[in-house]
C-alpha cells in the first residue's frame, strides 16, 4: 500500500527506478542490479529499504537523500522526473560515477536540496542559473567534470552556501562575488577564470584558486587588479549617491524641524482645554483612554483599543483624528529580493500601511511578554500584521537606527521587519504575521494539529538553520555600517578587536528563544524580533558581550530543543539541571523522549548537547556564532549521511 504523503505510491516508485535507469545510460539490467525495485517501497516508514536511499525520520515515507556514488553509472541526470517523485530530497550525491550531459535546469525543482555532489563525472555544459532557486542548498560540488561557461553570479546570493567545489573544470569569465569569509570550503582551482579573487579573510590559500593560467588576481597571492573602468564609474556613482543622500538628510531634517515647530505650537494651543496631549495612541496605560476627552472627539466612541483586549476588538477612530507624532517608518518595500520570499500581500500592505490604519483595525492581542506585547491586526486589504509594542528603554535615535540596519539585512530564516514607529516613547515593530505559531508552542504542546513531527531530525534542522541565520545576522551587523560589513569575519570575541574594526556597533538579537522561533507555511523555522530589545547588560559591558549574550540563549534553546522542558527567564535553571544530570553520567537521561521514539542517533544528540554546554559555559570563552554554526551543521551532515548509509 501506498505510504500517504511519502515517496511510496507505484508512478513514483516506477518514476524513480526510471531515473536510476537514465542514470544508468538506459542500461535496465545494470539499474536493477543497484536493487531499487517498483513493486516494493523505497522506505517502510523511516526504515530505508531501497539500497542508497535515505527516508525521512518523522516516519512519513519521504525519501530525504539519495547517494549512489561510484557505482559505474554512465548515464544521465533527469532532474525533472527526480524532482518530480522526490519532492523532500536534502542531499543527492552522485559523485564518482561516469555521468555524461549536463547539470539540468529541473534540479531547481528539488527545492529542499541543501547538499549536491555531482564531483568526478563527465558533466558539461554551463551551470544552470536556476541554481539559484535552491535557497536552502549548503554544499555544491561540481568538481572534476568538464563544465564549462560562467559560473552562475546568482550562486553567491545563496546565503547558506558554505560549500562551493568548482575546480578541475573549464569555467570561464569571472569568480560570481561570492561572501568568501562565510565558506568552510571554496575552490575554483584548475579553470580558465579571470578577473579578481572576491575579498575575504578566511583560511584558503592560493590552491583554492590556482591553475587559472595567471588570469585571476588580488588576493591571496596574485597580482594586484589593475583599476577597471567600472571602478571609476563606480566612484562616480558612489559621490553622486553620497551627494543624493545628503541633499536627502537636509530635506528630512528641514522637515522635521518644520514638524517639531508645529507639534509645539499645537500644544501651545490645546493646553489652555486642559486635555492630556502628548499621548500616543498605543499607550496602554489606563490614562490612554483619556485621549477621546480631547474636545473634537466623538462622544461615545472608545480609545484605540490595541493595548488590553484579547477579543477582537474594531479599533476607536477617536484618537486616530489627533495627526500621529510621527510616521511608520517602511523598511520592506518588495517581496521579491533574491534571498527571502515575504508574502507579498503583507509586504503590499506594510508599503501602503499608515499609523492610522493600525489604529483603526481590528487587533487581537497574541501574548505578551518581559519585552513588551504582541498583536495580531489585520489592515484594510484583508492583509494579517504582528505589531510587537516594544519596552525598550533606548533612546528613541538608537532604536530607529537600530531598526533601520536590521531592516536593510536579509536571511530566509530571518523575519524581517516590514514597518516600525517610533515616537512619544511609543515603540512599534510591523511584522508579517506567520500563522503556523512558535517552536516554544510546537515543543511544549499547544499546537493540537502540529504538522511537524518534532523528532531528532526536525530538531536537529531547527538548530542548524537557526544557528545559520544567527551567525549570519552576527557577521552582517557587526559593523558599524547597514550590511555591508558582512563579508569581515573574525574568529572569536575579542573586545578590542571588535571595538576598532567594527566601531563596537554590533546589533544583537537580543532575546533569542523558542517563541521568538516562528514557523513558515511551509513550516521552515523562522526567527522573529532580531534586534527589536537592546539586551539588558550592565551599562559597563564590551560593546561584544551582546553577542555573546546571543550565543547562550542559542545554548539553551538547544537544551530545550534537547530536553523538551521549557525554560524560565534567562535558562538558568534548565542549564544547571542539564549540569547535574551530566555530572551524575546518567546523559541520556536528559533527552525528550518524544525525540527518542523516532530515528535518532545518540551520539549526534550528545554532540549537539557538548555544543549546548560550549554556549552556555560561563567559565570560558564561547565559541562564535559562525563557529557554533559550523558545529552544528558537521553534525547535521553526519546525521544526513549516516541515515542515507544505513542502506
Ligand atoms: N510575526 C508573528 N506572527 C505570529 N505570531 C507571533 C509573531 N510575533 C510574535 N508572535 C507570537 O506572539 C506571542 C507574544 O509575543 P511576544 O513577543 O510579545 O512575547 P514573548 O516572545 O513571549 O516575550 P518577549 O516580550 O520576551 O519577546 C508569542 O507567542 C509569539 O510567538
Amino acid at each position: 500500500a501506498a505510504v500517504q504523503g511519502g515517496d511510496g505510491t507505484t508512478s513514483v516508485r516506477e518514476s524513480l527506478v526510471g531515473f536510476l535507469t537514465e542514470l544508468a545510460g538506459g542500461d535496465e539490467e545494470r539499474a536493477r542490479g543497484l536493487g531499487w525495485d517498483a513493486s516494493v517501497e523505497p522506505c517502510n516508514g523511516n526504515r530505508t529499504v531501497w539500497p542508497g536511499i535515505g527516508c525521512n525520520g518523522a516516519g512519513d515515507g519521504r525519501i530525504t537523500s539519495i547517494v549512489l556514488e561510484r557505482k559505474g553509472l554512465d548515464g544521465t541526470i533527469n532532474a525533472t522526473t527526480l524532482c518530480a517523485a522526490a519532492r523532500a530530497l536534502r542531499v543527492l550525491s552522485l559523485q564518482g560515477n561516469a555521468l555524461r550531459g549536463d547539470l539540468p535546469a529541473a534540479i531547481s525543482g528539488c527545492s529542499r536540496l541543501t547538499h549536491i555532489y555531482v564531483g568526478a563525472n563527465r558533466l558539461s555544459g554551463s551551470l544552470p542559473p536556476s541554481l539559484v532557486h535552491l535557497t536552502n542548498l549548503q554544499v555544491l560540488n561540481v568538481s572534476r567534470n568538464n563544465f564549462s561557461g560562467e559560473i552562475p553570479a546568482g550562486l553567491s546570493k545563496l546565503v547558506g552556501l558554505v560549500r562551493f567545489c568548482g575546480n578541475d573544470n573549464r569555467f570561464n569569465g569571472t569568480i560570481p562575488e561570492f561572501e568568501l569569509s562565510r565558506f568552510d570550503d571554496f575552490s575554483v582551482a584548475n579553470n580558465n577564470l579571470t578577473g579578481p579573487i572576491p575579498e575575504y579573510s578566511g583560511d584558503f590559500g592560493g590552491d583554492s584558486f590556482s591553475g587559472n593560467s595567471d588570469g585571476l588576481c588580488g588576493r591571496p597571492n596574485f597580482p594586484p587588479c589593475p583599476p577597471s573602468s567600472n571602478d571609476n564609474d563606480e566612484k562616480k556613482r558612489r559621490r553622486v549617491r553620497t551627494i543624493v543622500m545628503c541633499l536627502g538628510y537636509i530635506l528630512l531634517g528641514a522637515g522635521v524641524a518644520a514638524f517639531v515647530l508645529y507639534m509645539l505650537c499645537s500644544k501651545r494651543r490645546r493646553r489652555p482645554s486642559g486635555v492630556g496631549v502628548g499621548k500616543s495612541a498605543f499607550d496602554s496605560s489606563s490614562k490612554a483612554a483619556t485621549t477621546t476627552d480631547t474636545p473634537s472627539a466623538t462622544p461615545g466612541k472608545s480609545a484605540y483599543s490595541l493595548a488590553m483586549s484579547e477579543e477582537r476588538t474594531n479599533a476607536a477612530a477617536a484618537v486616530a483624528r489627533a495627526p500621529p507624532p510621527a510616521s511608520l517608518v517602511v523598511l520592506q518595500r518588495s517581496g521579491t529580493t533574491s534571498t527571502i520570499t515575504l508574502n507579498t500581500s503583507a509586504v503590499e500592505a506594510a508599503r501602503k500601511l499608515r499609523f492610522e490604519d493600525l489604529l483603526k483595525s481590528p487587533a487581537e492581542l497574541l501574548g505578551r511578554g518581559r519585552f513588551g506585547s504582541a498583536y495580531k491586526v489585520v489592515v484594510p486589504g484583508g492583509a494579517a500584521l504582528a505589531v510587537k509594542r516594544v519596552k525598550d528603554a533606548a533612546a528613541e535615535e538608537e532604536f530607529r537606527r537600530r531598526m533601520e540596519r536590521v531592516g536593510k539585512v536579509r536571511h530566509p530564516a530571518v523575519l524581517p521587519p516590514l514597518a516600525f514607529y517610533c515616537a512619544m516613547q511609543e515603540k512599534l515593530v510591523v511584522y508579517e504575521f506567520l500563522s503556523q505559531g512558535s517552536l516554544a508552542k510546537l515543543l511544549h504542546g499547544s499546537i493540537e494539529s502540529s504538522q511537524v513531527a518534532l523528532d531528532w531530525p526536525a530538531r536537529l534542522h531547527i538548530a542548524a538553520k537557526v544557528a545559520d541565520a544567527m551567525a549570519f545576522m552576527h557577521d552582517a551587523l557587526r559593523g558599524d555600517g547597514d550590511g555591508e560589513d558582512a563579508n569581515l569575519s573574525f574568529s572569536s570575541y575579542s573586545d578590542e578587536a571588535e571595538a576598532s574594526a567594527f566601531g563596537g556597533d554590533a546589533i544583537a538579537h537580543g532575546n533569542l528563544k523558542a517563541s521568538n522561533i516562528l514557523f513558515t507555511a511551509t513550516m521552515e523555522p523562522c526567527i522573529s524580533e532580531y534586534g527589536v530589545t537592546a539586551p539588558p547588560l550592565p551599562p559597563s559591558s564590551a560593546p561584544s558581550a551582546t553577542l555573546r549574550a546571543d550565543v547562550r540563549s542559542y545554548g539553551v534553546l538547544l537544551l530545550e530543543l534537547l530536553t523538551g522542558k521549557a525554560t524560565a527567564a534567562d535558562g538558568a535553571e534548565l542549564a544547571r539541571w542539564v549540569t547535574a544530570v551530566i555530572r551524575e553520567e546518567w546523559t541520556a537521561e536528559v533527552f525528550d523522549r518524544a525525540m527518542l521514539s523516532a530515528v535518532a542517533s545518540e551520539q549526534g544528540m550528545v554532540r549537539l548537547l557538548q555544543v549546548a554546554m560550549r554556549c552556555i559555559d560561563a567559565t570560558s570563552p564561547p565559541p562564535t556564532m559562525r563557529e557554533v554554526a559550523g558545529m552544528v551543521n558537521a553534525i547535521r551532515e553526519e546525521d544526513d549521511m549516516s541515515l542515507s548509509s544505513e542502506a
